[in-house]
């Protein structure tokens, strides 16, 4: 794979929320979304720029929509939905002067309004949880529970299993610190329970309105933050009675804090930062 595989001069923003990492494309002139090897190519950090994402800007699918946003992981493969994503999404539109203090967006498959916050971060209504088992999809099983039994390498574990918009599993661990979030966050990706892969949440609850996270992500490996992973956890650690979801939850992750909140009409709202990096030009 070689730098040929990128048009000479393509534009990009680099940007992260809370570590995790994006390059950023507008395709609002006409630029064709990227196909998976220029994903691979751009997110490769040694012949690359390198990234968790790749993020694509167009023009809004919805009518109060101020622009739609399309997700690209690592490895090439499609995603639907990406919390931290649809923040840095959100601060590039407000530095591009398309949007400002409350606006929708639209992600591959629904809207999210975004409110601008006082810190300088974003506020994203994620959506509500779907835990029906084809919703996620989960593969196996008929019935929602707040766990499922899934075997690997001659071990159960008791998983809870729900989408964001992209499929989650989450596992409730002692310390995260100590989590095998590389080797079975991996397993679990592949598992067959998931025919559509999933991304791995291990979660350490401290009390109901805080727990420490780390994600094994579908299409990268473990991040320094997933934003619908944050959500994913408390929807699932709520429904165990485990966390507030109602007054809200600090989500700790390595790259930094979440706050993840639930409304009354069950949509789970993320809030947190977007920064930055730097503007680059691939392949000049
Ligand atoms: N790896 C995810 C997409 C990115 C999600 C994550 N970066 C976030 O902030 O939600 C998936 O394939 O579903």
């Amino acid at each position: 794979m070689d730098a040929a595989a990128a048009p000479a001069g393509l534009r990009f923003s680099k940007m992260h929320g809370a570590g995790n990492d994006f390059v950023v494309l507008d395709l609002r002139g006409g630029m064709p979304p990227p196909d998976a090897a220029l994903c691979r190519l751009l997110a490769d950090r040694h012949r690359g720029v390198g990234c968790d994402q790749i993020l694509t800007i167009a023009a809004p699918r919805s009518a109060d929509a101020v622009a739609s946003y399309g997700i690209w992981n690592a490895d090439g493969s499609p995603s639907q939905q990406c919390g931290n994503g649809a923040r840095c999404v959100a601060a590039w539109l407000v530095r591009d002067g398309a949007a400002s203090g409350d606006f929708v967006l639209d992600s591959p498959l629904a809207s999210h309004r975004v409110r601008q916050l006082d810190d300088g971060g974003f506020e994203v209504a994620i959506g509500a949880p779907a835990f029906a088992p084809a919703a996620i999809p989960l593969a196996g099983f008929d019935r929602e529970a707040d766990a499922y039994a899934i075997a690997i390498d001659g071990r159960t574990w008791p998983l809870g299993a729900v989408s964001m918009g992209n499929p989650h599993a989450v596992l409730e661990v002692d310390d995260v610190d100590a989590a095998p979030v590389a080797e079975l966050g991996a397993a679990l990706q592949q598992h067959p329970a998931f025919p559509q892969q999933c991304n791995a949440g291990f979660a350490q609850v401290l009390d109901a309105g805080h727990v420490r996270l780390r994600v094994h992500e579908r299409g990268v490996g473990e991040t320094l933050a997933c934003g619908s992973g944050a959500c994913a956890a408390v929807a699932v650690l709520a429904r165990r009675g485990r966390v507030d979801a109602a007054t809200g939850v600090d989500v700790e992750l390595p790259g930094g804090t979440l706050r993840i909140q639930q409304g009354t009409d069950g949509i789970l709202r993320m809030a947190g930062p977007a920064a930055f990096v730097y503007e680059g030009e691939f392949n000049a």
